[in-house]
């Protein structure tokens, strides 16, 4: 038993090629490689693009601005009094509704329970602000990939600043234009503004770069979609929407301070970057190459079991195939 094994094992496998010849089995082999082929040439090379590096650790930064009147219980609202943190950054909200808690004095310690409470002040409710459908916000991006040291901006810089004030983004008519109107944005989310504004919600505005670097800097462009990111909490029965609360405070004649308190229903606009940058280089390309030509191989193996399992005459291939030699 022992003596089988060692003989066995110190033996050695060298291969000899056997030419078929057969019609069905040449066929199948050649399909097969055709088949291989297409699919690194079609997909890996030229879809997947297979023969770049890839970088998509973008760096980006991100400013807005909102533009636009709305009316709200007959008062005029303007940037300064709806848009939330004022600064431009890229999140920030709209406020749509506000439910507003006035003259709120600080209690002394007895009253601790209701420690904010000055006379009791019902609070009043604003009505929602539709009319954000028409505000437009502007978006300025740019972005670097820094494997490749490429530098680009949303929006082209031969853009005059009335041609950016009078355009309004589309995705086919002017996918360039760095001014969005809420309303078109909503719409594409499929929300309906009525519902947003009364309980607020959460807009992401994806900003996508994928750049083919072969090309010129030119082609290299971004696409925008949009969606509602809160939308799994849409239909839960506790926290619909998104509200937060501020308060602004003021001296009175004599010296107390009071304030007033808002707890504020917002649109929140998120503006998430994302990029992708692929350029020519060897590394890939040779790898990809490599496995490209290995996998033409494959052919034989699928064809060895056709031939040596269910053609007729498997045996004679067989004892052709594998020969012994004392
Ligand atoms: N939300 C917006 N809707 C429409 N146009 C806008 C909006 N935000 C900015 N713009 C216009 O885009 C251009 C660039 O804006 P940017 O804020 O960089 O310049 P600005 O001269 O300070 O703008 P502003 O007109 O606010 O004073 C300006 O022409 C500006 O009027």
């Amino acid at each position: 038993m022992l003596g089988a094994f060692v003989t066995d094992f110190f033996t050695y496998e060298t291969t000899k090629s056997v030419v078929v010849k057969s019609w069905s089995v040449g066929i199948v082999n050649r399909i097969i490689q055709l088949l291989i082929i297409i699919y690194f040439v079609g997909y890996v090379f030229l879809y997947e693009k297979a023969y770049q590096q890839n970088d998509t650790g973008v760096e980006s930064s991100v400013m807005t601005k909102v533009k636009g009147f709305g009316y709200q219980d007959n008062q005029v609202q303007d940037t300064a009094d709806y848009v939330y943190p004022p600064q431009g950054a890229g999140v920030f909200c709209i406020i749509t509704k506000v439910i507003v808690t006035d003259n709120q004095t600080r209690g002394l310690c007895e009253e601790v329970r209701i420690p904010l409470s000055g006379s009791v002040v019902i609070p009043a409710e604003t009505e929602p602000m539709v009319d954000v459908n028409n505000f437009t916000i502007f978006i300025k991006n740019s972005i670097r990939f820094p494997m490749f040291d490429v530098t680009r901006g949303n929006f082209p810089q031969h853009m005059t600043s009335k041609e950016i004030k009078s355009c309004s983004y589309h995705p086919v008519r002017s996918p360039l234009c760095p001014i969005f109107r809420v309303g078109d944005i909503l719409n594409s989310t499929g929300q309906d503004v009525h519902t947003l504004a009364t309980m607020g919600g959460e807009i992401g505005i994806n900003i996508a770069w994928r750049c083919d670097l072969d090309w010129d800097e030119e082609h290299c462009r971004p696409q925008y979609s949009f969606t509602r990111l809160d939308a799994p909490f849409s239909h839960n029965s506790v926290s619909k929407g998104y509200n937060f609360r501020f308060a602004r405070y003021y001296k009175k004649e004599d010296g107390l301070d009071y304030r007033t308190l808002f707890k504020a229903h917002a649109i929140r606009f998120d503006i998430m970057v994302t990029g992708n940058a692929g350029k020519f280089s060897t590394v890939p390309t040779l790898i990809n190459t490599v496995a490209a030509l290995t996998s033409i191989g494959l052919g034989t193996v699928l064809c060895d079991i056709i031939l040596l399992n269910f053609m007729k005459g498997a045996d004679q291939y067989k004892a052709k195939k594998f020969e012994e030699v004392k």
